[in-house]
């Protein structure tokens, strides 16, 4: 996956390079680089999480709503420690690869403890595309009471780097204790689920008896259960893949990533609506067709498995997928100058800075962020009046020496103040061509103010006489007023 999604920042590179030849190399970078990662939040946000938390989860969620600077976005303990290794349950032991016809590649295929630390088996055995088939045709481990976790990942984990192989489960139950995680029944408590005085309280969410004697004889009483045993353990919601309690941590988890993300890809100031538009074209499906070595057929919702679609597999050029088109820079329509041809570089920086992205709330700023301790770190006489990583035409910033930084910034201010000077400079100019314009409109208009052309012309191509009336149909009527030239006064 990371080798597609580097394909992906590198085609889209390629193709803005091209439909912007006037962009320097970091104006290409940070542009990729900026429709990747928005393309990665839609397809987990609309396309992946509702499988894994389920509609309950989604309306739990709830729709964006709007940048918030005051919800803290960073990771939670919980959530990185035990919530979100849910995922290790979905490993299957053994990697199908499968070649164009979706049959077993002759190598075969390839099982987990041969996969790890070895990346030259995607050189010498087939390239991405095997895998990738394997990965969106193949359906993902099934959890049962018997196993959670396959012995690939308990038994075999690295053991071709290791001396002796590593256990996953043991791994995460011991970074839960090593972070001080509270234990099982504190989450439950904390997500408004009961807090369980017995094993057999847990039968609404455990349903298998077998499992929860299991558990009173490891644990023996439900306060002592670790967290990210108790969470995996739990049925899955309905359309979901995880319990009510990882269900609550996922869900309060992706929404202050998303509701404190300065960043987030729908946030109104970071895409213009069209390109938004296009954004939303994006799916997985099309990003692994835009670069597998040779995909021709996927199916369409790669989340899904194919037998579940109609039709199971879409041809590859059949998908949506973003254009590029309106990133072009040339195509900025401007409303004020009538502008023939290309708008340059300085309405490009000017369009995006118009929109004015929201700061972040000073508390959850990096210390480094604010106005005091910049202004403390910089060895110099530097003014600053505002925070200094911010962008933005409205900020004040005098800088007189001081830190390289500062210097950057000073520089990147004064460039755009000079746009905009230069901007201004344009308008005057063609506000007065605009007002000769008028002047010989008004010439025109006194010459030819005779009575011979106060006549007023239908949208047929009929001329009418001044004060001329006439009936079009039986119901309209109509009279010819010609107005004396002076209105353009
Ligand atoms: C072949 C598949 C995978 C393997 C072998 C694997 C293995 C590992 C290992 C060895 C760690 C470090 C554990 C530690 O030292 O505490 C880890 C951490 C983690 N894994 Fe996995 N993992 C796999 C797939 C997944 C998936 C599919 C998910 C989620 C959907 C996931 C979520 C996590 C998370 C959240 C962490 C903690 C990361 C951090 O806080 O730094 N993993 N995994």
């Amino acid at each position: 996956m990371h080798t597609i999604w580097m394909r992906e920042h590198n085609r889209l590179a390629s193709e803005l390079r091209q439909i912007n030849p006037i962009w320097d190399g970091e104006t290409i970078y940070q542009e990729a680089r900026k429709i990747v990662g928005a393309e990665m939040q839609h397809i987990t946000y609309t396309h992946w999480l509702p499988s894994i938390i389920g509609p309950t989860g989604m309306n739990m969620l709830g729709s964006y709503q709007g940048y918030n600077p005051m919800v803290d976005a960073s990771i939670s303990n919980v959530f990185a420690t035990a919530a979100f290794r849910f995922g290790h349950s979905l490993i299957n032991p053994v990697l199908q690869r499968l070649n164009y016809n979706f049959t077993s590649i002759s190598e075969g295929p390839l099982p987990l403890h041969k996969a790890f630390f070895s990346p030259w088996r995607l050189v010498e055995e087939g390239g991405v595309d095997p895998l990738m088939r394997g990965l969106f045709s193949v359906p993902a481990k099934l959890k049962t009471p018997h196993q959670t976790l396959n012995s690939e990942l308990t038994e075999r984990l690295f053991e071709v780097a290791h001396e002796v192989a590593l256990d996953l489960a043991a791994i995460n139950i011991q970074r839960g204790r090593d972070h001080g995680l509270p234990g099982y029944n504190a989450y439950r408590k904390a997500c408004d689920l009961r807090e369980a005085e017995t094993f057999d309280d847990l039968q609404y969410e455990i349903r298998n008896e077998k499992l929860r004697e299991k558990l009173k004889h490891l644990y023996g009483h439900p306060g002592n259960v670790d967290v990210w045993v108790g969470g995996i353990l739990e049925d899955p919601v309905p359309g979901g893949k995880i319990g009510p309690l990882f269900r609550c941590i996922l869900v309060e988890q992706f929404r202050r990533l998303r509701d404190g993300d300065r960043f987030w890809y729908e946030n109104p100031s970071v895409f213009k609506p069209e390109q938004l538009t296009q954004i939303k074209q994006s799916s997985l499906a099309r990003v692994i067709c835009d670069n597998g070595d040779n995909i021709t057929e996927i199916n369409q919702d790669v989340f899904v498995l194919p037998k579940h679609q109609n039709p199971q597999l879409v041809k590859c050029q059949t998908l949506p997928a973003i254009n590029l088109r309106f990133w072009t820079e040339c195509c900025h329509v401007n409303i004020f100058m009538n502008i023939r041809g290309c708008v340059d570089e300085r309405f490009k920086s000017l369009s995006r800075s118009l929109v004015g992205r929201q700061r972040r709330a000073i508390n959850y700023s990096y210390p480094s962020d604010r106005h005091s301790s910049f202004a403390e770190q910089s060895n110099s006489n530097a003014t600053i009046n505002s925070n200094p990583r911010l962008d933005g035409i409205n900020e004040d910033l005098e800088v007189q020496g001081g830190t390289e930084d500062s210097m950057h910034f000073s520089d990147v201010y004064e460039e755009r103040i000079e746009g905009l000077e230069r901007m201004l400079e344009d308008f005057k100019k063609e506000m007065r061509q605009l007002k000769r314009k008028v002047k010989k409109l008004e010439q025109h208009c006194k010459i030819g103010d005779t009575s011979k052309s106060k006549s007023c012309v239908e949208e047929n191509g009929t001329l009418r006489r001044n004060e001329e009336t006439w009936s079009p149909d039986e119901c309209t009527q109509c009279s010819c007023k010609v107005l004396a030239c002076d209105f353009l006064e």
